[in-house]
């Protein structure tokens, strides 16, 4: 007997191929003849994309329905709304997915995380800080008996929380932070203060009007001692009027780049007293008596939360945008006819031009190479955080620090590939009917929260010159810095074959060049009498080109990875193709890098560029396909560009007579401003 599980997958294939055959009847030609013209079966890399077959029947089933919930499809559309209904109608979706969550009773949080982008398409939801940081800080910072008590209430949504640290004058520099909370013995209680402007809170996701708890993360006095940054339960407002509590002024922060459904928020505490047991104690406890003791010997250990959230968001934000963007500028340019390549030929696709390749080509095997590293330092996250549970730090630091790299280059690249992407689709890429402003403005914020991004290079270059010294004193290093205490080669492999192994060999050598070039120059620059501080800040430019290269290795050496692992033949040559095209097209980018000590011959360099070129030529026989393959639905995508089936013309007219201003045809504003201007001089006529 099937299980209900098994039932409802086969449901849901059942109706997803009546779809397909629905959709597939009315496909703009172009698109149709893209998608008969592949070399590899679709549905075969979406299950190397998802990770296997079931996990991409599971997807499906789980975003089927969520989109067979009206209350979040239906309603009015987005681009047409004010920020203030944004913010108002993310809150009844908010609402009404908590609901949805109960009606299926989804026990895997990775089903909770599928319906949830459903239900948000390229949004924040305004509790989206609730289940992203909130609970983990109070899993992960809690005591036994915190997380017994505070836990059930926040999943049973008795209060919603976000998670409170950034502030008007630091957000970079946690060990800034100004928030006190100061231990009164006398009545057991912390006192929270903001004593000065710069220490107002600002910034947290659903705090300016949606919670009624945090976690506000400040600088813990006891005795008349500072120590340092650690986490607080705090009730922020009534949980019969959802007014602010006295002693708090709470609001939110205004208009932003995008984040519109999000009322990010500000918060000044006026002598705010919260019980003693509001600490978050599993590192660090607060005696009655005021007695300070750390249980931890991590400094680090509070900065739990956003080591997950980093490590989650280079799949779940960069890869999935830039998958997005790629499908939509893809899909139009197989869609898009524009002047002529041949004289009194039909005008060709545009995708047919070889520049317009040269633009999309490389992002897509990003998307890619993105994708597989996101979904590797996921699980890597994991495996850590279970060692961490156990006792055991000893891998923190590696994971922090490729964390922190990776999460920096992928949404660089992600949101410089997303503007790309828009400017290849031309004038109407511009239109918010293109889906790019909106997928452009969700991802662009994630290079600067959860840690700046050149700051996060900065992190990561930091393990790095660190593991170099250790690899230089001998010590044989493992995980993802092992190269480091290797010979490594000299003169690249790289032959016309261009072995997956020749291209992860050069991004080593890279790397390690880089590394051991940047730690000797820190060095001679303390020689010359800088001290360690200043030697460092001049050479900090070279250290965030270090991380880059070493996380550019590892996204080569994952890509590299699993194409040796697919079993499927023609699978396994278009991920080739689109890893050659990852790795070449950062060599050509960062030529100098490659060159510089004669690592990559003038020949090498010549059948680099060819090849680059010559690969462009093959993945354009698929690049529909592999856009297709990322499965990323029509409300998903909220594209008319990028439409499945391709049907753009007719749909762009349909959307632009919907717009408010078409409504009514004379707008009041003629009457108000035009009419007078018009009229002024009328007897002249
Ligand atoms: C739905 C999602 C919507 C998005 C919501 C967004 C939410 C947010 O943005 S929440 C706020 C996020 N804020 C940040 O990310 C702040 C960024 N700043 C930092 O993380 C830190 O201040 C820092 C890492 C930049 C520096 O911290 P600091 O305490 O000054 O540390 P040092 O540079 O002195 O390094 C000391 C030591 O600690 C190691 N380390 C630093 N961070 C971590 C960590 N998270 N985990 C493990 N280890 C860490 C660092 O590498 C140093 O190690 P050693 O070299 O061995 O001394
Ligand atoms: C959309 C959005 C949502 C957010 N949500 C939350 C939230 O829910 N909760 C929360 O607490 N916070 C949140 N934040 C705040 C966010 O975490 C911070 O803005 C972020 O950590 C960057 O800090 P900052 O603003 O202080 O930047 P700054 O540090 O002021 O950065 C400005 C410039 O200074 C440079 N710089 C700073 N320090 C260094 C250094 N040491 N070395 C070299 N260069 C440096 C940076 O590279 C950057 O170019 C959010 C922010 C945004 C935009």
């Amino acid at each position: 007997m099937p299980s209900v599980d098994e039932e409802l997958v086969s449901l849901s294939e059942y109706y997803f191929s009546i779809l397909y055959t629905v959709i597939m009847a009315n496909i703009n030609p172009d698109l149709q003849k893209e998608r008969q013209n592949g070399t590899f079966e679709v549905e075969k890399l979406t299950n190397v994309l998802d990770g296997d077959k079931f996990v991409t029947d599971r997807r499906r089933y789980v975003e089927s329905l969520a989109l067979n919930e009206k209350e979040l499809t239906d309603g009015p559309d987005y681009n047409f709304m004010s920020r203030k209904e944004r913010y108002v109608n993310s809150l009844r979706k908010a609402v009404h997915f908590l609901k949805c969550c109960n009606k299926y009773n989804f026990e895997n949080p990775a089903d909770v995380y599928m319906f949830e982008r459903t239900a948000f398409p390229n949004e924040v939801s305004p509790i989206g800080l609730h289940s992203a940081m909130f609970i983990p800080t109070l899993r992960g910072q809690g005591t036994k008996e915190q997380i017994e008590k505070w836990v059930p209430l926040a999943e049973n949504h008795q209060i919603i929380g976000t998670y409170v640290q950034t502030e008007l004058g630091h957000g970079t520099f946690i060990r800034g932070l100004e928030t006190t909370a100061t231990y009164d013995p006398k009545t057991e209680e912390f006192i929270l203060n903001s004593p000065t402007l710069t220490s107002t809170k600002w910034w947290p996701g659903g705090l300016g009007k949606t919670c009624n708890y945090a976690v506000v993360m400040a600088l813990l006095y006891t005795d008349g001692k500072n120590y340092g940054m650690h986490p607080f339960i705090v009730q922020l407002r009534s949980l019969d009027t959802h007014e602010a509590l006295p002693g708090l002024a709470i609001g939110d922060i205004g208009p932003k780049f995008g984040y519109d459904t999000i009322d990010n928020g500000f918060l000044r505490f006026n002598h705010y007293r919260i019980p003693r047991m509001n600490m978050l104690m599993k590192s660090a406890q607060v005696l009655e008596d005021g007695t300070y003791i750390k249980s931890t010997k991590n400094d680090k250990s509070s900065y739990g939360a956003m080591v997950f959230i980093r490590s989650v968001m280079i799949f779940g934000v960069a890869a999935r945008g830039l998958a997005q963007a790629c499908t939509i500028a893809i899909r139009y340019s197989a869609v898009r006819r524009q002047s002529e390549l041949k004289k009194s030929q039909p005008e060709p696709q545009i995708l047919d031009y070889q520049t317009q390749q040269y633009k999309l080509f490389p992002l897509l095997a990003s998307a890619y190479a993105m994708w597989f590293t996101g979904l590797q330092i996921r699980d890597l996250y994991f495996t850590v955080n279970y060692d961490i549970q156990q006792g055991d730090t000893e891998r923190l630091p590696e994971l922090h620090a490729l964390s922190s790299g990776l999460k920096s280059i992928t949404t660089s690249m992600a949101s410089w590939g997303i503007e790309r992407c828009r400017l290849a689709c031309g004038g109407h890429g511009y239109s918010a009917a293109s889906g790019l402003p909106k997928i452009y403005v969700n991802v662009s914020p994630a290079c600067t929260y959860e840690g700046e991004n050149t700051v996060m290079l900065l992190q990561c270059a930091r393990y790095l010159m660190k593991a170099y010294d250790a690899a230089k004193n001998g010590q044989k290093l493992s995980g993802s810095v092992d190269y480091l205490s290797e010979r490594i080669s000299l003169r690249s492999s790289i032959t016309s074959e261009f072995s997956l192994a020749s291209l992860v060999d050069a991004y080593k050598h890279r790397a390690a060049r880089m590394t051991k070039e940047a730690s000797e120059r820190l060095g001679r620059l303390q020689a010359c009498g800088n001290d360690p501080e200043d030697a460092w800040n001049l050479n900090s430019v070279v250290l965030t080109k270090v991380a880059e290269a070493h996380c550019h290795y590892y996204m080569v050496l994952v890509f590299e990875s699993i194409v040796e692992s697919v079993e499927d033949d023609g699978v396994k040559e278009v991920l080739k193709q689109l890893c050659q095209l990852f790795a070449l097209f950062g060599i050509h980018e960062n030529l100098g890098d490659f060159i510089q000590d004669g690592f990559l011959s003038n020949e090498q360099m010549v059948l680099v560029k060819q090849k680059e070129l010559s690969l462009l030529s093959d993945i354009r026989r698929n690049a529909v396909l592999l856009v297709d393959a990322f499965d990323i639905s029509d409300h998903l995508l909220g594209s008319i560009l990028g439409r499945f089936d391709g049907n753009v013309y007719e749909n762009l007219f349909e959307w632009a007579k919907t717009s408010p201003l078409n409504k009514p045809e004379v707008q009041e504003s003629y009457v108000k401003y035009l009419w007078p201007l018009l009229n002024q001089n009328k007897s002249k006529l």
